[in-house]
Order: structure tokens, then sequence, then C-alpha cells
């Protein structure tokens, strides 16, 4: 088989500051409309000030918004892919990224992400909304090959190592979560420093009130989304040990390495340190699992793509760490069926009250698959490449040509 050059790349977005169709989630999945529990309270780094310690938004967690990038092959295949970059991405696409990729071959990919990576190296500081161009360019081509090949992205990767994925649901209803068939349940914490022991002893009231819900044996965890100090963190861990809290996750913002080996050093036994969702680079994720925490925690859009997530992987399984993606869809659900350090995987309730399944890109993705019963099977995952389209009837819009 001949395989087919690349002859367009074409980068647009939705949402966020740029754009009047702001509140359509989609990629940028924190770019929801009013009264959506992921808005709600969540405790961050901004909340020791009153004014933007309501709302996320507020502070501009959805500034961004969706970044969509079609990569179209000779013989007329297209493959895309989608993250949260907006606008700022589609400039970096069409204006920098693009002549790496015009006139390769669609297998090319390793050494497009190489020349993407070292490219942009003067002006990207590892990570942020460049890496997260990378990653969405990186996966719009893994996309391409899959269906220009007509394989799963999957089966590219060597091949599943189970029949079937099963998830945690994050998200304010554990206990709906566990009604629908999910392993557990991941909470944002609402409370942080700045709230002092009165925060601590709030959230050890949400979590005993769930853990009455949900019974003995449902996963519980905290999302802590960056917004702790170590002394907070290690008090929170240890207040709320006594009911069965499986992992404290992200407490400090992604670098600060010493901070998560002095918690994991604290931990009460048998509670877990996770961490790496706004992780950008290898360099950055070799010195997270060196602190020793128990869970690296990728986001495939965000890392550096399908090409990073892989090497990822390799660095927790060298020690002993899972790797369990942060919420990324089918971009996630590809790897991580290929993947023997990912016994299970993280699906985000995108629905206002996570009170029903919603596909986490909901509306971008058509045929997007979700959990049934908690639990998605390898038979899902067959169509090629990512095996879903993209719904054009949303409001893209394409600010620049290359
Ligand atoms: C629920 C958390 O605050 C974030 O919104 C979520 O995107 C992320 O941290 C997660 O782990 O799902
Ligand atoms: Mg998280």
């Amino acid at each position: 088989m001949t395989l087919p050059t690349i002859t367009d790349i074409r980068a647009y977005f939705m949402g966020g500051a740029s754009s009047s169709s702001g509140g359509q989630g989609g990629g940028d999945y924190h770019d929801q409309g009013s009264g959506h529990w992921i808005d709600d309270h969540i405790a961050t780094p901004m909340s020791k000030y009153p004014q933007y310690e309501q709302s996320r938004q507020s502070f501009g967690i959805n500034v961004l918004g969706t970044l969509v990038v079609e990569v179209e092959a000779s013989d007329g295949t297209i493959g895309f892919a989608i993250s949260t970059a907006g606008l700022i991405g589609c400039f970096i696409a069409e204006h920098h990224l693009s002549r790496f990729l015009i006139g390769r071959r669609v297998d090319d990919i390793k050494l497009i992400h190489d020349q993407m990576t070292n490219a942009t190296h003067f002006y990207s500081g590892g990570g942020g909304v460049v890496i997260n161009t990378i990653s969405c360019i990186d996966l719009a081509l893994w996309d391409l090959f899959g269906k220009v090949v007509q394989q799963p992205v999957y089966s590219l990767l060597g091949g599943a190592v189970r029949d079937e994925i099963q998830f945690y649901a994050t998200g304010s209803r554990p206990d709906l979560a566990r009604e629908m068939g999910f392993i557990g349940g991941k909470i944002p914490t609402h409370y942080g420093p700045h709230d002092g022991d009165a925060g601590i002893r709030a959230e050890v009231e949400r979590v005993k009130r769930f853990r009455g819900l949900v019974g003995p044996d449902f996963w519980l965890m905290f999302d802590c989304w960056m917004s702790q100090d170590v002394n907070y963190a290690v008090k929170l861990a240890h207040a709320v040990a006594p009911f069965g809290v499986k992992w404290l996750e992200e407490s400090f913002p992604a670098a600060q390495y010493e901070s998560y080996a002095a918690l994991k050093r604290q931990m009460p036994p048998g509670m877990m340190v996770t961490s790496g969702e706004h992780t950008g680079n290898l360099v950055a994720f070799r010195t997270l699992s060196e602190t020793g925490i128990d869970v690296l925690q990728p986001d495939v859009g965000w890392c550096g793509g399908l090409t990073s997530l892989v090497e990822i992987a390799a660095i927790a399984k060298s020690k002993g760490q899972l790797v369990v993606p942060h919420g990324s869809s089918v971009y996630s659900h590809h790897a991580v069926i290929t993947f023997v350090n990912t016994p299970f995987s993280e699906f985000l309730m995108t629905s206002p009250g996570a009170d029903e399944i919603r596909p986490q890109f909901d509306p971008l993705l058509v045929n997007e698959p979700v959990p049934v019963d908690g639990r998605i099977s390898k038979a899902e995952l067959t169509k090629p490449g990512f095996g879903v389209d993209l719904n054009r009837a949303c409001p893209l819009e394409r600010p620049f040509v290359h």
C-alpha cells in the first residue's frame, strides 16, 4: 500500500472568549452554560479571592475555548481531533506548525511530533496552550493514519490488553454514579486553605454523607484542582481517611514537585496521591513520577498528544505507577485499552447536574461512545481512527489560513 501524503491542515475554534457561541461545551468542557456543577464553588488557587470563589468561569477557566484541527491526505481522507486551545491554537497550528505537516506521509507522525515540539521550545514553556495545540495536531494525525489504513488507533498501538475499560465518574453526584454502574466517584473539593479547619470539617461532612449513600466499597476520591498547600492537604487526608477516600488528586500546581513528595510521605496508609492533568511534557512527567506519587494523570489533549501519552505510560510503568489519563473520551480510550498499567479510566460527567450520561465532548463529536453500566467494550472502538466524526453543525470558525 503506497501511503498518501498530507495536503492540508485546517484549524477551527468554538466558544471561549473569542466567540459569541460560548457555553457550548465541546473540547473545552469547562465552557458550559450557567448552573453547571463544574462551575459551582469548586476550590482553586483563585478561591482566596472572594470575587473568584464561586465560579471558575469568573476567573477565566473557559477563556480559551475549543480547538478543532483537521488534516487532509492526498487520497481525500480527513482526520481530525479536538482539544482546549481556541483561537490561539488556530494561529499556532496554521501559521507555525502547518509547515511540518504539508507534504509529509501520513505515517510520519513521530517525525512531525518531534519537529513541532522542538520548533516551539522558544515559546511553549513545555506546556499550556502550545502543547495543547501540538497535542491536537498529533491526535488528528493518528486519526488520519487510522482512517487511511482503515484500522482503529488502538490496533496501531499494538492492540488491546483487555476486553473493556471500566470507569470511575467525576462529578457532583457519586451516589448517582454508583447507580449508573461506575466503580467510583470523584468529587471536587469546595474549600481550601483560606477556609482553614472549617473547610476541612465541611469536606468531612460532604464525604461522610456520600459514604453513607454509596456504601463501604464504592470508591470516593477528592479532586483538589491545585488549590492546597501541604499542611492543608495532609490535614484533609487524615480527616477524611475514616471514610475510605481512595486518593487526593492534584493538591498543588503541576510543578510543585517537592509538595507532592512531602504529601506522599505524610499520607494515611493506603490513600493515594495523584496528579498530572496540567503537566505538559515528558521531563515534567519524569520529575512528577520521581516524587513517588501513585498515579500519573496526563490529559492526552494537553500533554503532547498520543505520541507523548505512550511515552508517559512507559515512565509510570517503569516505576510501578498507574497511568490513568484525565477524562478525554476516545482520545484516551484507544490508548488506555493498550496499557497494562491502566486498570480503570475516568469519565467526566458533563451533564449540568451530573445526573445523566452525556458524551464528554458533546456536542462536537458524532458517535462519541459513552460508558454503559460504567464500562466501554473494545467492540465499541473498532471503527477506523478514533471512530468519531466532527459535528459540522457546531459554530466552528476558521480565523487564519496558512
Ligand atoms: C472536577 C475538576 O475540578 C475538573 O473540572 C476536572 O476537569 C479535572 O480535574 C478532572 O480530574 O476531571
Ligand atoms: Mg483532576
